[in-house]
């Protein structure tokens, strides 16, 4: 913020928390101190408000408060929240153990001060006097705040003090919210759950998918050949579009699971083929390469446009269309549906930590429930002979297995064809017994792990 010739602020910092004003004459803000009060904001709206933080951090729709801060605050705020989101109950109890007693109902702006000052000195290289200093300073600057400043000097100097025992006393907390943890458990078993809840504290990698080639690609980016094909970059940091091959639509981002759906099809040359839930497109890219004639259906303007774009920078072509797939109504028309649903993202918290601090068991049965009415209606445009591959991010079987065991059952027209462990060398883990394809982000754990996905092929006679 500038200073005018009077010394007052030109303008007002933007406060992304309706309920709290500054004062009106705010004096200039200490250097750092503008990205954790955003930084504090944005985790309120996650944990409070159930905000999704891709969109806050959008750099050009996003949260003012983001919007407002230059990039290396920018860059500071999304690491600060990461780390904050992914250790938030061990952070949480690290506080709580410090404290002598709880904090007052509804001190919710200190709690989420206290969360992103620790989150600093505990997993971040920030220099642990310079989060003590701001976390002061911003207590003192909040008038709901400001009787806690001593609270919060203490607590956060013990925290520095103190640091390595009091990790290793919460070195055992899943960082994951309780009534996940008991669902993962009753699902996947109390061992298999704790290993998702720890892959999801390590940093993801970036995986590519590549036109063709992959392992000279895996040489020049000095990546890992993943055993799909997809090329891995394990420690890379910096931005992707600097990347060779990027300019001239060599590969896309894709994760290593995520590559794996379309690719259950096949060849698809000369085959009539609907993406009905395309955007962004990496999965169209697949099915283009693959040979087919591909239809892109996409419901959100705004995405499809995004998915255009990709395909453009790739040079590939598919017929794209802007609808909610349960208006189309060409029936048995498709050789070849993929039907990659809208869903919880579970199976994706190494990459959004946010995910479930942001959704709930309702929320899932809310997706469940609408996943299984595209599926429903989109094996209808289905050609008697075709084929279609139903996948998602989730790794909660009611938006998998479940439904889709309650669709065959419904329709005996349709038959669940088996993937085969012997044609995924290097993934046989990720097949199941009933022949679909389950990944956790417990899996292929010594590679750097993968996202949670779910696929299988169902087939019309
Ligand atoms: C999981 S994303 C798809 C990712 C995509 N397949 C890919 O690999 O890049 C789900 C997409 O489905 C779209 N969608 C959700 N409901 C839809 C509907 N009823 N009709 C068409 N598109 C829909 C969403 O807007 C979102 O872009």
């Amino acid at each position: 913020m500038n200073d005018t010739p009077t010394g007052k602020p030109k303008k007002k910092i933007r406060d992304g928390n309706k309920g709290h004003r500054g004062p009106s004459s705010r004096p200039v803000l200490k250097p750092g101190l503008e990205a954790r009060l955003a930084a504090s904001r944005l985790l309120a709206a996650v944990v409070d408000r159930k905000t999704s933080l891709d969109g806050m951090l959008d750099p050009e729709h996003g949260n003012p408060a983001f919007l407002a801060l230059n990039d290396a605050d920018r860059g500071l705020v999304k690491a600060i929240l990461q780390s904050a989101l992914r250790h938030l109950p061990r952070i949480e109890a690290i506080i709580g153990q410090l404290l002598d007693t709880p904090l007052p109902e509804g001190a919710r702006s200190l709690h989420h001060l206290l969360v992103v000052a620790a989150a600093q000195m505990l997993y971040l290289d920030v220099p642990d006097h310079s989060a003590v200093d701001l976390a002061v300073e911003q207590a003192s600057s909040d008038p709901r705040s400001r009787r806690f400043s001593k609270l919060v000097n203490a607590v956060l100097r013990r925290i520095g003090r103190e640091k390595a025992s009091l990790l290793t006393a919460v070195e055992e907390i899943p960082c994951m919210p309780d009534w996940f943890m008991r669902r993962l458990s009753e699902v996947y078993g109390e061992e298999h759950a704790l290993a998702i809840a720890s892959s999801q504290l390590a940093p993801p990698t970036i995986d590519l998918t590549v036109k063709q080639d992959p392992a000279a690609w895996a040489e020049k980016l000095g990546g890992q050949l993943m055993p799909n094909g997809t090329v891995r970059l394990d420690r890379f940091r910096g931005s992707v579009t600097a990347l060779d091959g990027f300019d001239d639509g060599s590969w896309w981002v894709q994760d290593v699971a995520a590559a794996i759906p379309a690719k259950l099809f096949g060849d698809l040359t000369g085959k009539r083929v609907a993406d009905l839930c395309a955007a962004p497109g990496g999965k169209t890219a697949q099915l283009v390469l693959a040979g087919g004639n591909v239809l892109a259906v996409e419901q959100s303007a705004s995405r499809l446009k995004r998915l255009e774009a990709n395909l453009a920078r790739l040079r590939l072509s598919a017929e794209t269309l802007c609808v909610n797939l349960l208006e189309i109504s060409d029936r048995g028309v498709f050789d070849a549906i993929l039907l990659d649903a809208p869903c919880s993202s579970t199976g994706t918290t190494r990459r959004h930590p946010d995910v479930l601090w942001t959704k709930d068991a309702a929320d899932i049965a809310k997706l469940a429930a609408l996943q299984e009415k595209l599926l429903r209606h989109a094996v209808t445009l289905l050609k008697p002979g075709g084929r279609l591959v139903f996948s998602n991010c989730s790794i909660d079987p009611s938006e998998g297995e479940n439904l889709v065991d309650r669709v065959l059952m419904d329709d005996r027209s349709l038959k669940l064809e088996l993937v085969q462990p012997a044609d995924w060398p290097g993934l046989e883990e990720a097949i199941t017994a009933r022949g679909e394809f389950r990944t956790t982000p417990a899996m292929l754990a010594e590679q750097g792990g993968v996202d949670g996905f779910y696929a299988c092929v169902i087939a019309k006679i």
